[in-house]
């Protein structure tokens, strides 16, 4: 009672009281209300609260996809994030865009209960401030009708289990699609009002009407299908007569199924007890202390000092025509039906105020308290996902690190072993083709020494005719290439053969010692395959190195004796250019022909 009070003399301030005649209503302090409904109502807080979860659901999205794409874009070498992982993450996209999808559509709901005719529909009527569900005496509410905002100008309904939208013109139309349907009571019936005509719709909150709960025994069945969302319930009450069991075991239904509800409740057509003035007080009082012991003590879903702020004495037909008058721009008070109009009136704000507040915070809390803890746990999970991939990517960057190192060692160690070994081995083949130089140069002069009998060995017979001469030449020329190539290959071959097959397997163990033993078997096939038997080539050529060689048969050698001697005997250096001495002998043409190449093939082969 003192919070009635006290809430009505805030309200009235400055006025006579409940009292008070309609024509001394205060139209500023309406119109100071109306815009507080406006910008300052308290359904802001979840407009606000649904925007800002919003945006951080996009942020969580982008982040969740982002996430995602960078790990199953990393290379599928890289044993970081195995399968199970890449599928977590995965599904938190698909969580993530749920919840968002859940977020856009989440609303604030408000359920209205009680008896037929105690003036539901007139209630959310009054708050909608139009005449959008049909009232009247009798049953009128043949199934749940909520209404909810549309963007866009065009009002609509659509039934349950269709998507067709049904043009709704005005309230008579509305009255005749809902009554021509044989719907059943607890159906629904979604009515889209534009939500520009009403703050209470742009700010998301959502009205479900129901039929009288003393016409259906299917309470169940309601609160199954259309309160468990419900953030608030208010119970519509005739304040002429009495609350009835039917709409106690109902609201008791409601707070078993959901913790805590909450309720307001209506004392509606308070109008009726300006009639009998004077028992409105006692009337009152004992309505109110009625409704307390309900919600505090029977249904229990708060205390008495908080119930006391949730009962209210209102008239919605009186609220809704007083607010039909002010839309048109006549003064609201032309809507009272009896004396005290303004009391009710502001009681009735009083309510929406409240049932705001409440609505708001209510929905907030169960709506997206939820929604932030899952964000926050899908946040915490990925983040601990994350860290398990960093962390292990950290090793995995030591391991490889360190296995970076052991390689640029091995590397730098086998290119300065390579470098060594490439010196030495350069250095030994220097040594090897001086050593081939000398035998060969030593083998050759031993048979140039030999030639004399190579060439005791050509048996062709000898002519002076030059045609024949030049054909003998030839001939010879031919067969002592044949032979010394063949003395040369039985001489040196085998011998330099072993020392070129020594030095190349010295060159390929060293070689070896450079890799390791699984490239060494790898690479072994192609090593084996490019080491070809050695074979050595005598290329003589007598023919051109005999080319500029014209004979004299006359045997005019131009080389002193001595000069000869010493030539054979090594002392001499010979430019080519030696004075000769003339030698004049007759006989056997082959043993000139033999001194000849002996004298010939020195001056050639002269390693001077
Ligand atoms: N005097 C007076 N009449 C009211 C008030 N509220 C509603 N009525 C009238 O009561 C009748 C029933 O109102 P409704 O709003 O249809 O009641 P309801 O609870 O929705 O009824 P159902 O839809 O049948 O369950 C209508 O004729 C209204 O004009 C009020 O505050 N004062």
């Amino acid at each position: 009672m003192s919070a009635y009070l006290n809430r009505a003399v805030s309200m009235v301030a400055g006025n006579t009281g409940m009292a008070s005649s309609s024509s001394s209503f205060d139209t500023n302090s309406i119109s100071e209300n109306r815009s507080f409904a406006n910008d300052k109502s308290p359904l802001q807080i979840f407009v606000k609260a649904k925007k800002r979860i919003n945006d951080i659901y996009d942020e969580i999205n982008e982040y969740v996809i982002e996430t995602f794409h960078f790990v199953n874009d990393l290379p599928h070498d890289i044993d970081i994030v195995d399968k199970a992982e890449k599928e977590l993450f995965e599904s938190y996209i698909f969580k993530v865009s749920a919840i968002r999808e859940v977020l856009h559509r989440d609303h604030m709901k408000v359920a209205f209960f009680g008896r037929t005719s105690n003036g539901k529909s007139s209630v959310i009527n009054a708050m909608l401030k139009d005449k959008i569900l049909p009232s009247g005496i009798g049953h009128t509410t043949n199934c749940f009708c909520q209404v909810e905002g549309v963007d866009g100008e065009d009002a609509y309904l659509v039934k349950e289990g269709s998507d067709e939208k049904l043009n709704v013109v005005n309230i008579k139309q509305l009255a005749n699609a809902l009554c021509q349907e044989k719907l059943s009571e607890s159906s629904l019936v979604r009515i889209f009002w534009p939500r520009e005509r009403c703050h209470l719709l742009r700010d998301d909150v959502v009205f479900v009407d129901s039929p009288g709960v003393d016409v259906s025994a299917n309470l169940d069945d309601w609160i199954d299908n259309h309160c468990l969302d419900a953030d608030v319930f208010v119970l519509v009450l005739n304040a002429e007569s009495t609350m009835t069991l039917a709409e106690k075991s109902f609201f008791h239904t409601v707070s078993k199924k959901l913790s805590k509800p909450n309720v307001f409740v209506l004392n509606n057509r308070w109008d009726a007890a300006a009639d009998e003035m004077e028992f409105q007080d006692s009337v009152r009082t004992q309505h109110l202390e009625r409704c307390l012991d309900f919600l505090s003590k029977e249904l229990k879903v708060c205390s008495e000092k908080e119930a006391a702020e949730r009962v209210f004495f209102v008239s919605a037909k009186e609220t809704l025509n007083a607010r039909i008058f002010e839309s048109k721009g006549q003064p609201p008070h032309l809507g009272a039906i009896t004396d005290g109009f303004q009391t009710r009136y502001f009681e009735f704000l009083d309510f929406e105020r409240k049932f705001e507040e409440c609505i708001s915070k209510s929905a907030v809390k169960t709506k997206f308290e939820q929604h932030s803890s899952r964000g926050r746990n899908i946040g915490n999970d990925m983040h601990l996902m994350l860290e398990n991939i960093y962390d292990r990517s950290n090793v995995m960057k030591k391991e490889k690190g360190g296995v970076k190192k052991k390689l640029t060692d091995r590397i730098q160690s086998t290119e300065s072993n390579l470098m060594q070994i490439t010196r030495e081995m350069k250095q030994k083949i220097h040594n090897m083709v001086e050593e081939v130089e000398k035998k060969v140069s030593t083998a050759l002069n031993e048979e140039i020494w030999r030639l004399g009998v190579l060439v005791d060995e050509f048996s062709m017979p000898f002519h002076s005719e030059p045609l024949v001469l030049n054909i003998y030449k030839k001939e010879l020329n031919a067969h002592v290439e044949a032979g010394l190539g063949s003395n040369l290959r039985a001489r040196l071959s085998i011998a330099l053969a072993t020392n070129i097959e020594s030095a190349q397997c010295e060159m390929t163990d060293r070689m070896h010692s450079l890799i390791s033993s699984e490239t060494i078997i790898t690479q072994n096939k192609q090593i084996l395959t490019r080491s070809q038997p050695f074979e050595m080539l005598y290329s003589l050529n007598c023919q051109n190195l005999c080319s500029d060689f014209q004979e004299n048969l006359d045997f005019k050698f131009s080389w002193g004796i001595t000069s000869m001697i010493n030539r054979f005997t090594g002392k001499m250096k010979t430019n080519g250019k030696q004075s000769l001495t003339v030698i004049h002998r007759q006989g056997n043409a082959v043993n000139y022909t033999s001194f000849f190449f002996v004298i010939y093939f020195l001056e050639l082969f002269s390693l001077d």
